[in-house]
């Protein structure tokens, strides 16, 4: 426990809240880039992935900030013991103490091997071994040695997964589609919904199809009724239940479960439970992405991620950059009010970055209570969603210019195209608009501007922009395996730092729970005869209704 229960306690927060009286709310960006040349260089910084010499820049200026805020900042950081938290997960230390584990996906981009222990028990060997057998199914899959039950190689992969077994390996090979094999089909069934199942089925061919069941645990019930849905499915061409070994393999933690749904133990990619669902892409639950990009490709996504643990672990916190972005994030969520983070990329290839990312923070950091047990005084995980650019500006940024809310905003960037048409114009104008947006939310319209272009008096309070909104712009150079990895795992220790500040677990997630026993309970009472009366009076009338209308009583 780091010695405190409220971060509200602690004499940076005291310190930041004055600061905020004094500064915070009277600060205006665009007089503080006048009067400092230099802003954009003491706020922006550049991250170095020394693997691939990839470079992002990640520029804080345009944010509600002067030095002396950002010392504050880190003063509260230390005050909190971030980085004592940080270090003891990167020993393996188990600070997911409500569920008795370490915090340890670190350990599986570990692409530089140093020495990494949980139980004081070496793990880099085992990871190694997992990769390796993943690097050899892959190579025999991608090659068609790999042959389906009839003897066709495969060329369509079908990942039945939900939550981190999904959105991690759908969101990965959306953005690295470049990348991926041509003529491999993916398919990703996540909902118990059988639409989900059906239309991946209707596009796939039992002989040439490969199923990745992809859970933690097991045990969740969707997965495991989409799996055995897709088994029958299959058993029905196949006939042969000797052909499931060709055509289903499992990612999970759980060996017994994996052997009784079927699946022989040879065909299992394991990981351990040190490894959080939402922090699973870089496990064997990345199998679809390594299958798809090839693992020379995913070796390199691997380590653009250890690039940023590196720098998360070895730079002061003044210039440490996902420090930075988590400290920011508790400046505005609890000092300014704002409710919301907004991730938006300028990469048609990330459109699912922000789905990924929501799961990410709003499961890590939907907690009220502190480690030690005490409901929060405070404000804790924003509401985090987003949609690419420049999509997004012609639906919701209307509120983020002339609404009531303060948006902190992440705008997402790569130099370089992977689709460099007509000539690169797309990507001049699609650069256009990541720029146009931060500076016009940060510079506005005054009403003076707005008569000067000739708007009749009764328009112009509706034409005004009030600008002074905060954002933070990321540049990569290309979105390549190593710097996708990077920015994930920005994200993660971001993540990390919001919830060392407001000394909660990031890495239970209790609140699932509830809504998985009732519905459990619910189904069998739908599968039951007769009227149901033991809820509420909504509840029981809409069961009732649900179930005259579907013919089920
Ligand atoms: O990978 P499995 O065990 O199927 O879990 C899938 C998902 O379940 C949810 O309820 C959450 O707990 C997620 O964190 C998790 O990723």
């Amino acid at each position: 426990m780091p010695g405190f229960s409220q971060a509200t306690d602690l004499a940076a927060w005291k310190a930041l809240t004055e600061h905020h009286d004094k500064l915070g709310r009277a600060i205006v960006l665009k007089e503080e880039f006048a009067k400092d040349p230099e802003r954009f260089n003491k706020f922006s910084h550049a991250f170095k992935n020394s693997a691939d010499g990839n470079e992002i820049v990640f520029d804080f200026s345009k944010n509600f900030i002067t030095e002396e805020t950002l010392s504050l900042l880190v003063k509260l950081a230390k005050e909190a013991k971030v980085e004592e938290l940080r270090d003891d997960m990167f020993k393996g230390e188990k600070i997911n103490f409500t569920e008795q584990r370490a915090v340890y996906h670190m350990a599986l981009r570990n692409t530089s091997n140093k020495p990494m222990q949980v139980d004081g028990k070496s793990v880099v060997e085992e990871v190694n071994s997992v990769l390796d057998h993943m690097k050899e199914f892959t190579e025999q899959v991608r090659s068609g040695e790999w042959k389906g039950y009839t003897g066709k190689p495969i060329d369509t992969i079908v990942n039945i997964g939900i939550g981190g077994s999904d959105l991690g390996p759908v969101m990965v090979t959306e953005a690295l589609k470049p990348y991926g094999k041509e003529g491999m089909k993916l398919h990703f069934v996540s909902n118990i919904d059988g639409t989900h199942m059906a239309e991946a089925l209707k596009a796939s061919n039992p002989e040439t199809t490969l199923f990745l069941v992809a859970s933690k645990t097991f045990t969740t019930a969707e997965t495991v009724t989409n799996a055995n849905t897709a088994k029958s499915w299959f058993l029905e061409h196949a006939k042969e239940k000797s052909a499931i070994a060709k055509h289903f393999v499992a990612l999970s933690t759980n060996t017994k479960e994996v052997e009784a749904f079927g699946i022989d133990a040879k065909n299992m990619f394991g990981f351990s439970d040190w490894v959080g669902g939402r922090y699973s892409v870089w496990s064997a639950i990345g199998l679809s992405v390594a299958l798809y990009i090839g693992y020379d490709n995913f070796h390199e996504f691997l380590a653009g991620a250890h690039a940023m643990d590196e720098h998360f672990t070895s730079t002061p916190l003044e210039k440490n950059i996902p420090a930075i972005g988590g400290l920011l994030s508790v400046w505005y969520s609890d000092f300014f009010g704002a409710q919301t983070h907004l991730v938006a990329p300028y990469d048609q290839y990330m459109h699912r970055f922000p789905a990924y990312l929501q799961q990410l923070s709003m499961e890590s950091n939907g907690k009220a209570i502190t480690r030690s047990g005490d409901y929060v005084k405070y404000t804790t995980g924003p509401i985090l969603f987003g949609e690419p650019g420049t999509n997004s500006q012609h639906s919701f940024f209307q509120l983020l210019h002339q609404g009531t809310k303060l948006i902190p905003t992440d705008f997402i960037l790569a130099a370089e195209s992977h689709n460099p048409i007509d000539n690169n114009k797309h990507q001049r104008m699609l650069a256009s608009n990541f720029f146009a947006q931060s500076e016009a939310l940060m510079v506005g319209k005054t009403p003076e501007a707005v008569k000067a272009e000739g708007a009749p008096d009764e328009l112009i309070p509706h034409k005004t922009f009030l600008g002074n909104r905060p954002t933070t712009s990321i540049l990569a150079q290309k979105i390549t395996p190593g710097a996708l990895g990077s920015l994930i795992a920005y994200y993660e220790h971001l993540t990390f730092v919001e919830g060392a500040i407001w000394n909660i677990n990031s890495y239970d997630q209790w609140g699932v729970e509830l809504g998985k026993q009732l519905a459990k309970s619910i189904l069998g009472e739908l599968e039951g005869e007769g009227k149901v009366d033991k809820h509420d009076s909504s509840t029981n009338g809409l069961i009732n209704l649900f179930k005259s209308k579907a013919g089920m009583s």
